[in-house]
């Protein structure tokens, strides 16, 4: 159309490169300043939550040397189960041009980390980033400092080459993504209409490709519903010697609850659980057999014995397409090294089933329930179960038709010099349905990190290499969407 703006001048893609390569080491330093705040989002102590304050601070620090308008919006408080309550980290809204023939991209992503302990496994301190050969070590490296910092590296190589940047640019940056991203539904609600009215489409790049070498796209996500189910007898913790024998132990009931979730097949043990589930069609099954995954390495490199599925398709379909339930652990069990002769008082067992297409959460919700009271009718205890679903996340399936999709594949093709793989993904980025539903607008998912990066694990790392050619795939999308539009 009439306001399609010129190609960018030949060459500006190459002087973009190199100076992406030129400055490499401050992009890995500015990394390094930013892991070295232990922004970890799920512990509840106020320690932490004044790291996570310092870490939205740099960020918006950052994005205002760009010259971004910034804004850090308030997010009020976390209340605890122990009737505490914690501040919750203020969220970056942030925006760079706003030139109307121009279209506005927004990232989504996140500075909280996981918990890391160098005690955990760590060889190196999780929050001072280590180089080894070409990986750099730390807490939040590639889930999602990284990505983010590659986000405004293509930003800011515009800036520093000043030359004009081909799209409008915004940022939504949270804190709380880990603890499940409290209070950010709420804001993108509220903005609808202010913030997120000029967004045309939205990147997300939070997960991991499936491969060591080659880059890949996501089209889709599964959901979660995640359980608690507590067995109390009393408040306060039994000797085995003076109680055992006499009454119905929580953690005896518990354990037959939750050994009664899933078979060793790995198939879900909860009546009606499958009945939505999207059948395959063959031109789904095709996509499974087009991407390249060595699944030797892939089990190898993942230290596994052997999974439950023995083909690359029926793999990557358990991974990403059909419902899975995984027992996350035991409050309240005796869980130290030792041999204590205790019978808890009170346990709580937490599970949670990924969800896909086309599940429906509050069926969900009620089958497990229906199961859990069944089970436990069964055992004619005398203690007492509560079920609860505490959280319930919906899958999120992408249009791959859309624009940025293409942008990104041209852009991956210019970079990495190959097609990327069309991936899914397991785990859930519950803000991508979200926005999908509420904003209505485009979301994609472009990962940069290599699927042995160790997210939420001991060890996580992005590639120095991922890192600057991430800088310069988002560099090059921007082009791509420029040219597009
Ligand atoms: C907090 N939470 C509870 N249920 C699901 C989640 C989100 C979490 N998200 C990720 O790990 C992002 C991966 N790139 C997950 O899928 O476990
Ligand atoms: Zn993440
Ligand atoms: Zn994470």
């Amino acid at each position: 159309d009439m306001f399609s703006p010129s190609s960018p001048p030949t060459g500006l893609l190459e002087k973009v490169f190199q100076y992406i390569d030129l400055h490499q080491d401050e992009f890995v330093q500015t990394l390094k300043e930013w892991v070295a705040v232990e922004s970890d989002s799920v512990q509840p102590v106020l320690r932490l939550r004044r790291e996570l304050l310092r870490m939205m601070g740099l960020a918006a620090d950052r994005l205002r040397n760009l010259g971004a308008r910034v804004d850090l919006v308030d997010a009020g408080f976390q209340q605890l189960p122990d009737g505490q309550s914690l501040p919750i980290p203020p969220i970056i809204l942030a925006e760079l041009g706003n030139d109307p023939k121009k279209p506005t991209v927004c990232f989504y992503g996140h500075l909280d980390v996981q918990p890391a302990r160098q005690e955990d496994g760590w060889v190196t301190d999780p929050h001072t980033l280590t180089e080894v050969d070409g990986k750099l070590y730390g807490r939040g490296t590639t889930d999602n400092k990284g990505p983010v910092l590659a986000w405004i590296n293509a930003v800011s190589t515009f800036r520093a080459l000043d030359e004009d940047l081909p799209v409008n640019v915004k940022f939504v940056i949270e804190g709380m993504e880990e603890a499940g991203s409290l209070a950010l539904e709420e804001l993108v609600q509220k903005e609808k209409a202010g913030f997120f009215s000029s967004v045309d489409y939205i990147v997300i790049s939070d997960n991991l490709w499936i491969s060591r070498r080659t880059p890949a796209l996501t089209c889709g996500t599964r959901g979660n519903s995640y359980f608690m189910v507590e067995v109390k007898c009393r408040d306060q913790d039994f000797h085995s010697g003076t109680f055992g024998g006499i009454l119905n132990e929580p953690m005896a009931d518990l354990v037959a609850l939750l050994g009664s979730l899933v078979d060793s097949s790995g198939r879900i043990l909860i009546p009606g659980i499958y009945d939505h589930v999207a059948p395959v069609t063959e031109e789904e099954k095709r996509t499974y057999e087009a991407i390249d995954l060595d699944l030797e390495e892939y089990r190898n490199s993942s230290q596994v014995k052997k999974f439950l599925f023995d083909t690359k398709e029926e793999l990557l379909m358990h991974l990403w397409r059909y419902p899975s339930l995984s027992i996350h652990g035991i409050e309240g069990a005796f869980h130290e090294p030792g041999a204590k002769t205790v019978i808890p008082g009170r346990v709580i067992g937490k599970f949670s089933i990924r969800l896909v297409p086309h599940m429906n959460i509050s069926v969900v919700e009620k089958q497990v329930k229906q199961h859990l009271d069944y089970i436990f009718s069964k055992r004619n205890s005398s203690n007492q179960m509560t079920v609860s679903m505490t959280l319930g996340l919906h899958p999120w399936v992408a249009n791959i038709r859309d624009n940025q999709y293409l942008a990104a594949k041209r852009a991956i093709k210019t970079v990495f010099g190959t097609e990327p793989d069309m991936i899914r993904d397991g785990s859930t980025i519950p803000i991508a349905k979200i926005f999908q539903g509420t904003i209505r607008k485009s979301v994609m998912m472009l990962p940069l990190g290599a699927v042995d990066d160790g997210e939420h694990s001991q060890k996580e790392k992005i590639n120095r290499w991922n890192y600057i050619e991430g800088s310069k795939l988002f560099a090059a999308f921007f082009l791509e969407m420029a040219k597009l539009h």
